[in-house]
């Protein structure tokens, strides 16, 4: 297997404070990888480094063989790579079905020119772009809410949504940031159902910031697990569930255990 994403020795630093120390490590092709660790151990600022939203100070960050390091999250998302955040992000005055047709970048339809002087390529891509959002509106099982107000929609299928938005795009690689916070036990089902089956079907590379431990045993393979900036270690959820060096990282001591 070949690197989706190599995270090459990054350091950064807030003020005095270093966060993330000669962080190194790389996320194959076709995985779902999950990303745990204590409280402060760097998680989201590696992930923000990742996701183009934060610039590092030293170090590389490669996307499928490019060097990316330092580009912004737009560029990264013209490029495949997108996020989904800790809180849903809808546009809660449009219907779902509305939100997920949104989501295409360089739509023919947002330029006033094109509006004007290429009306049925405007008319054309709108019903393409319908028809995707229909299909995957019904992969990610809410064509039964596709035209409720986006606002009106459960914490979970908010966040079904937010998932079904990443699949109008194409995407290489979805980083999840706590997605199963706030989510009931059967929606929960239905996302990690889902993220399987986006990387089964659609060969979707991810990473997962996750403290729910159930969501990550079922996801994912391999777990990194992030303590004081760096990696510390890296394997199978049974591996590191019962390593004491990541015992003592979450507990202070391996004898709690
Ligand atoms: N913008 C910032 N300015 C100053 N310090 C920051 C900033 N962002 C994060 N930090 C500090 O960097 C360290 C790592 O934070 P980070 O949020 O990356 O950890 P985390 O592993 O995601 O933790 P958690 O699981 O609690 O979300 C913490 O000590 C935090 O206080």
């Amino acid at each position: 297997m070949s690197s989706m994403i190599e995270v090459k020795s990054v350091g950064k630093s807030f003020g005095q404070l270093a966060v993330i120390n000669d962080c190194s490590f790389s996320i194959e092709k076709g995985s779902i990888t999950g990303m745990i660790g204590p409280n402060g151990a760097g998680k989201s600022t590696i992930f923000n480094i990742i996701a183009g939203t934060l610039p590092l100070d030293s170090g590389n960050i490669i996307l499928d063989g490019e060097d990316v390091t330092n580009l912004s999250a737009d560029r990264l998302f013209s490029k495949g790579l997108l996020r989904t955040f800790q809180i849903a992000h809808e546009f809660s005055h449009m219907t779902a079905l509305e939100n997920l047709m949104m989501v295409p970048p360089k739509q023919v339809g947002e330029n006033l020119f094109s509006t004007w002087f290429q009306p049925s390529k405007v008319a054309k891509q709108e019903a393409r772009n319908k028809r995707k959002a229909l299909e995957v509106i019904d992969y990610i099982g809410l064509s039964h809410v596709k035209n409720e107000l986006a606002g009106n929609l459960s914490g979970g299928q908010k966040k079904l949504l937010e998932l079904g938005r990443t699949m109008m795009t194409d995407a290489k690689v979805v980083l999840l940031d706590e997605v199963a916070a706030g989510v009931n036990r059967t929606l929960l089902k239905g996302l990690t159902d889902n993220i399987l089956r986006m990387n089964r079907d659609f060969g979707v590379t991810f990473l997962v910031i996750e403290h729910d431990m159930d969501m990550i045993a079922k996801l994912c393979d391999p777990v990194i697990v992030m303590a004081q900036g760096s990696v510390m270690v890296e394997g199978k959820i049974e591996d590191i569930q019962n390593n004491p060096r990541v015992i003592e990282a979450y507990f202070g001591s391996s004898d709690i255990a």
